[in-house]
């Protein structure tokens, strides 16, 4: 569970904060949605999760973050790797450059907290077959794809059982093919139990998994709930985030009288498609 309670912040090179007043609980489990226009602030708040924030950065803050019950400004970096894990957007600036093999990339953390060899080999073994690697394990990280890196660090990430996965942006440098293979290995994570945090404008990537979403507008949390009321918010627009292409397709048959009026937009393919046939139906009946 991950909960900020009235967290404010400022980077020390810049004088207001970047986030303001933030008040989010995450609930355990599950797979849960940051977005906001360029800028707002989601950036600042996974690393506020992941402790680099206030530990690495400094700067200013007031309130505080808490993951699993641990505040995050009082457990130190090398307990916090333990608890949450943090993938970035280039998948290639993650590799640790000191291995030679998948295998070995994905042990470099246990490593350096000391497991015991046949342990750690049990763990990257388990953790590759999740998440689909296996073929991967003797390749060396740099010949992957850019898709395969990233999954090769969720692996590293999650190969520390975290409590929390925070991922900003993981999808934004890959093509299509290779988001799919991030977005299958989340699938992967969320059912090992570990909570994920995305950070992401993939809005029909949101409205197809997510389970919460929490929008953030000029360092503040504007909106959260469920990514079917929160992505078909008509705010959506002005607050620069945008609307998934399925809700934008049916407000506008809505303008053209396409669109049954008392049914809420839709966020996804499938409730888009409901929506038209029972309009088509509807239209049929009247004929
Ligand atoms: N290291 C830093 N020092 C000072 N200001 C920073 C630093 N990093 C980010 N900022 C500022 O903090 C604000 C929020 O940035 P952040 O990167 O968190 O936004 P974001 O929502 O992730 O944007 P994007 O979608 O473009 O990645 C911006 O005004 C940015 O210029």
């Amino acid at each position: 569970m991950i909960v900020f309670e009235d967290f404010t912040y400022a980077y020390p090179t810049g004088s207001a904060p970047v986030l303001r007043g933030i008040d989010l609980v995450v609930e355990e489990g599950g797979f849960h949605g940051v977005v906001g226009a360029s800028g707002a602030g989601k950036s600042t708040l996974a690393m506020a999760v992941a402790g680099f924030i206030p530990h690495a950065q400094g700067g200013e803050y007031a309130g505080r973050v808490a993951v699993g019950g641990a505040v995050v400004a009082d457990t130190p970096l090398p307990e916090l790797v333990t608890r949450v894990g943090l993938v970035q957007q280039n998948p290639f600036d993650q590799i640790s450059g000191a291995r030679f093999t998948v295998r070995e990339e994905i042990a470099f953390g246990l490593e350096n907290l000391g497991v015991e060899r046949e342990e750690m080999a049990r763990r990257v073994d388990a953790v590759m077959a999740d998440l689909g690697i296996t073929g991967l394990a003797d390749r060396s990280p740099y010949a992957l794809s850019g898709g395969q890196q990233q999954v090769v660090a969720v692996a590293s990430m999650l190969v520390m059982r975290p409590e929390v996965l925070v991922l900003d942006e993981p999808t934004s440098q890959l093509d299509p093919g290779g988001a799919r293979m991030v977005v299958e290995a989340l699938g992967a994570v969320r059912r090992s139990g570990v909570t994920v945090l995305l950070v992401t404008h993939a809005l029909e990537l949101l409205a197809e998994h997510a389970d919460t979403l929490h929008v953030l507008v000029d360092g503040e949390i504007a909106a959260q709930g469920p990514p079917a009321e929160t992505l078909a918010d008509d705010r959506m627009e002005e607050w620069g985030v945008g609307r998934p292409r399925y809700t934008e397709a049916a407000a506008r048959a809505r303008r053209d009288g396409l669109w049954e009026a008392d049914r809420a937009l839709p966020a996804t393919l499938g409730a888009a498609a409901a929506g038209f046939r029972a309009a088509v139906r509807t239209e049929g009946g009247r004929r």
